[in-house]
């Protein structure tokens, strides 16, 4: 029955105010108002539609999104939404399209690399959506490697032109978003080749379509890579390949970096290289602005899942029904709540981390405008870490007693090391989990690739500790190691301080919570820089050692996000019992981390045994608390039925009568005799296979 609310009894054990918690999930209470605003405008919009798309063949889902993103911009324009309503909408529109790339890659590189004449040629264009940009850096053979890119730009002095050339198959663009059908233009990452010189890696600007039929340019060859992973998903999206056969381009179509009024590179009409003293990672500036979408990103992937599971599960009763009564609901059991809970708490804890990322880029920003590159370093490794960290979290495998890269196909041989929130929801929700209509597949198949794309997971984390080591070599120089480092500085007391927790209770102090982390973060990547020490070959010793080092940068990582956490909690949050929800949450994020790695706390002396063991008694009993408020938790997130897209996590409960509903609308059961009875079925069941035409 519709306008029931079945999970009403469950909305009135919270014990805190949940519009309160909304606005701080939200951000502020304008974030919230925009949020809601949109979220409502999206959802009661038919053209919105997404429920039909696992269903859809390649070629109609595809058309369906270019008419969502245009319908989108339509409407953008019609209602004079600004930027940030505007990127809202595309939000909630919830499906991967050419837009993403042309807003979230296209125009910041134009507006972190350009000069102010590029950007005043190309940005009016592109921000009216009269030209779409996609973002060309990765090719058949080189992704990671960004220095093995193989596409030329040769100048030509005697034309002023540079002549964009793909020498090789390999040096092919393979998985550019938006670039396979739609992108007029892209920011092409070339090898830059004067006078038989090669300056490395920029980017340039180049047309790839005529902007009157679509048709690409001559010298280039463009078209999609094929399906991936999932039905929907991702392949609303035409990730291209491209190629080019020296295709010209005028010299300023080159983006010649400037900071403030300095030059950063330049190639000058007569093909000389211009270059500053200003450091090569201002480019950092770009990627920590990317990476902290990516990051909060990351908490709207896990947060939907984690709803979906948690309304789900309060709904779902097995088992355990005494004289006749009502069965179990499967949120009660303790197995369930262990794998619940904190993921409820990352999906909070990633949330913070991102807002606190967000502020980075302000810092980052300003410090760059006044020529302070001091903090650059540090910002760009806790960008890379933090990016790495969240999304292998909410979608991959990062084991606590090994390190694996995620193959999509591996997934279920390591099924038991993996701690992977989305898949995780899909079990915690049984069979019906994977039914599409659970919404949970279809956002596993959307969220994996974030492991992969703007930085491979452990190519990151092998950056941040490649930096930990640098940090720690630096120790004793006096150079004091800034911002989420800062804590190395007492590396002294770190190394040999003893935790002093002796009863359970006592793991509910941030203080002892943070010294553990951070005792444990210094001593393994002291313990690498030891063992690193050890090799002649420095570079031979950080390759022998990788798997040491990602865990050591994964240690540093998850103080990061921990100390973060705490940090709100310092901060004035209003509402009735919010605050002390979200202490809860907090300490259920912490002692997770430390009872899953308890490994890493044991053996490097941080924790006894017995403290270990008092974590995870802290940590059963936090269960408890979180356990009234767990449906108004997640109801903080604001989500609208459209966006969770899930019959299992509707907002009312209401989950067996619409998955029957659901069931019926399958296009096999658009007849009772299915099309191929007459031809396969009938002549089986009759015995009639030698004149049956297989
Ligand atoms: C859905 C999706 C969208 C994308 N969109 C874009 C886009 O718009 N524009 C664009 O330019 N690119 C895009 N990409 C490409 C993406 O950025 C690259 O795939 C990514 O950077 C990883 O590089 P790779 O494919 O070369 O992986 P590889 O580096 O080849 O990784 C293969 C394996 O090798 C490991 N490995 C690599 N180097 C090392 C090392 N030094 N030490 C230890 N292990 C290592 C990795 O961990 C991984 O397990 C997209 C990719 C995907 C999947």
């Amino acid at each position: 029955m519709d306008g029931v609310d079945y999970l009403a009894d469950e909305r009135s054990k919270a014990q805190f105010d949940v519009d309160e918690l909304k606005i701080v999930w939200a951000g502020s209470p304008h974030a919230f108002e925009v949020s809601d605003r949109i979220s409502r405008l999206v959802a009661s919009d038919p053209a919105f539609r997404k429920d039909n798309r696992p269903m859809l063949g390649r070629k109609e889902l595809f058309k369906n999104t270019l008419r969502k993103a245009t319908y989108a911009w339509k409407r953008i324009i019609e209602l004079r939404l600004n930027e940030e309503e505007a990127s809202k909408l595309r939000f909630y529109v919830d499906e991967p399209a050419f837009t993403d790339l042309h807003w979230g890659m296209f125009v910041p590189a134009i507006k972190g690399q350009g000069t102010d004449e590029q950007q005043q040629k190309w940005l009016p264009l592109a921000y009216k959506m009269q030209i779409i940009g996609c973002y060309a850096q990765t090719e058949l053979g080189h992704g990671s490697n960004v220095q093995g890119l193989e596409t030329t730009a040769t100048f030509d002095p005697q034309t002023d032109e540079f002549i964009i050339h793909s020498p090789t198959l390999t040096s092919s663009k393979w998985w550019p978003g938006g670039l396979g059908k739609i992108s007029t233009h892209g920011v092409v990452y070339a090898r830059l080749i004067t006078d038989g010189q090669d300056h490395g890696v920029h980017g340039f600007i180049v047309q790839l379509r005529s902007l009157d039929d679509h048709s690409p340019l001559p010298g280039i060859t463009v078209g999609d890579i094929g399906m991936k992973f999932g039905n929907g998903a991702y392949n609303t999206m035409d990730n291209g390949v491209l190629r080019f056969d020296h295709v010209r381009i005028p010299r300023d179509q080159m983006l010649m970096r400037f900071v403030g009024k300095e030059l950063v590179f330049q190639v000058t009409r007569d093909g000389k290289v211009k270059q500053s003293n200003v450091p090569r990672q201002l480019v950092y500036g770009t990627m920590v602005f990317v990476r902290q979408t990516i990051v909060a990103d990351a908490s709207c992937a896990i947060s939907r899942a984690v709803c979906i599971a948690t309304r789900y599960s309060a709904v779902r009763r097995q088992f355990g029904s005494q004289n006749g009564g009502a069965e179990t609901q499967v949120i009660d059991y303790k197995t369930q709540q262990n794998r619940l809970f904190p993921l409820l708490a990352s999906a909070y804890a990633f949330r913070f981390v991102g807002e606190w990322l967000k502020w980075l880029y302000t810092d980052v920003t300003q410090r760059l405008q006044a020529n302070d590159f001091s903090t650059l370093p540090e910002a760009h490794a806790c960008t890379a870490g933090l990016k790495s960290l969240t999304t292998s979290a909410t979608a991959a495998a990062l084991s606590s007693a090994a390190t694996f890269s995620f193959g999509i196909f591996s997934y279920t041989c390591l099924h038991h090391i993996l701690k992977d929130a989305i898949e995780e929801c899909r079990k915690l929700c049984g069979g019906h989990g994977y039914l599409c209509t659970s919404g949970l597949p279809e956002l596993f198949a959307v969220y994996v690739p974030a492991c992969t794309y703007e930085g491979d997971n452990i190519v990151l984390l092998l950056q941040v500790a490649r930096f930990l080591m640098k940090t720690v070599s630096q120790l004793g120089s006096g150079k004091k190691p800034v911002g989420t480092t800062a804590y190395m500085g007492r590396a002294e007391h770190l190394l040999q301080c003893q935790c002093d927790v002796q009863r359970a209770e006592d793991w509910l102090k941030p203080s002892a919570i943070l010294e553990a982390f951070e005792a444990r973060a210094t001593r393994m990547s002291v313990a690498c820089a030891r063992n690193l020490s050890k090799f002649k070959n420095q570079e031979e010793g950080f390759l022998e050692l990788q798997a040491d080092l990602v865990e050591a940068a994964v240690a540093h990582c998850q103080l990061i996000v921990v100390s973060k956490f705490i940090e709100k909690l310092q901060q004035d949050i209003p509402g009735n019992g919010v605050k002390q929800v979200l202490g809860v949450l907090c300490n259920v994020y912490a002692l997770n981390i430390l009872h899953k790695h308890l490994g890493d706390f044991l053996s490097t002396g941080c924790i006894t045994p017995k403290q270990g063991s008092l974590a995870s008694e802290q940590l059963r009993s936090l269960y408890s608390q979180v356990r009234p408020n767990a449906i108004a938790l997640v109801d903080a997130f604001n989500y609208t039925d459209h966006y969770l897209g899930s019959v299992l996590g509707r907002y009312d409960g209401n989950v067996y009568p619409k998955l029957y509903e659901e069931a019926w609308k399958d296009p096999l059961n658009d007849t009772v005799v299915p099309d191929g009875y007459h031809e396969y079925i009938r002549p089986l069941l009759k015995q009639q296979l030698r004149t049956a035409r297989l």
